[in-house]
């Protein structure tokens, strides 16, 4: 093995910490506790999804979803999405190197970049044969939202998990692509980038290692061109939930989750995001 890989240290007395080209296994363990972290913090298992893949909704029950109000259904989906923020919360806490962040950076982080990691994770729910995604327990295709009534915003997520779905991503390469798409020195509020630039550095390695070892170099640059497209997602999420808010300011207020509001709503400061 060479030098390099040996990851030699060098004491450079300016940084707070080492600064040294990582070890090959620091990259291998970071990678096998990403892996295991999100193993561990997403709601459905792969095999679980492929068992009810062709379990979907009866055009009755598509009409009662239809028929629900908009405000009704928005605060349904609002409770679905944080629960799967607080999923990513979990997943977060338990990557090394982001618990050694300072809390603000990991509060800035997952304020930011929560809402990304779970439209990531939804590609996992997608069936491209299809068009549709796994919700409330069978498969749903786009017309089953439109109570929601915001139709294009629906269609881009839709897209946005087909696009990836067809990528074939196994857990392991989705496992450390959603810590890569988290741990972003480009976040807004961050006190010490530096910081969470080192820490993204080893989780940049351990995907191009994971890439390398599948043989699947090809897909590094795909992922990263998909990573705009979660960034516009979100903007547009924030202003479909703007217009909501406009329009049902009581739902908003009194019958979306805490979390929901703090994370989406106007910058208030963050209270149950604290990751102790
Ligand atoms: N409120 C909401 C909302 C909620 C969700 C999404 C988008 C929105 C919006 F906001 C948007 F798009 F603006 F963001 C939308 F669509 F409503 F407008 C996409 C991610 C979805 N989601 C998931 O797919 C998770 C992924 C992780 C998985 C796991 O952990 O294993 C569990 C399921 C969580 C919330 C959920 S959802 O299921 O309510 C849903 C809603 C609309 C849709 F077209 C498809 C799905």
């Amino acid at each position: 093995m060479s030098g390099s890989e040996m990851g030699f240290r060098s004491f450079d007395p300016e940084s707070s910490f080492f600064s040294y080209p990582t070890s090959h296994l620091h990259i291998e363990e970071l990678s096998a506790s990403i892996v295991r972290s999100h193993r561990e913090t997403t709601q459905y298992r792969p095999e679980e999804l492929q068992a009810l893949r062709w379990k979907v909704f009866s055009r009755e029950e598509i009409h009662a979803y239809q028929s629900k109000s908009v405000d009704e259904m928005w605060q349904h989906c609002a409770v679905r999405l944080t629960d799967a923020v607080q999923y990513v919360v979990e997943f977060a806490k338990r990557i090394p190197g982001f618990r050694q962040l300072c809390q603000n950076d990991q509060i800035a982080l997952l304020k930011s970049g929560s809402m990304e990691v779970v439209l990531v994770r939804m590609s996992r729910m997608f069936n491209t044969e299809n068009n549709t995604v796994f919700f409330d327990g069978k498969f749903a295709g786009t017309e089953l939202f439109k109570s929601l009534a915001c139709g294009d915003l629906i269609a881009a997520v839709f897209d946005f998990a087909h696009n990836l779905c067809a990528l074939r991503l196994t857990e392991q390469q989705m496992a450390v692509f959603t810590a890569l798409v988290l741990i972003n020195a480009d976040r807004p509020c961050l006190e010490d980038r530096e910081r969470v630039q080192k820490v993204r550095r080893d989780v940049e390695l351990a995907l191009s290692h994971i890439m390398h070892r599948d043989n699947q170099e090809s897909l590094l640059h795909k992922l990263y061109q998909r990573v705009p497209v979660l960034k516009s997602l979100c903007a547009l999420h924030i202003e479909k939930l703007r217009w909501f808010r406009q329009l049902y300011p009581l739902t908003v207020h009194s019958l979306f989750p805490p979390l929901y509001k703090e994370l989406f709503g106007s910058d208030t400061d963050i209270q149950s995001l604290t990751t102790h």
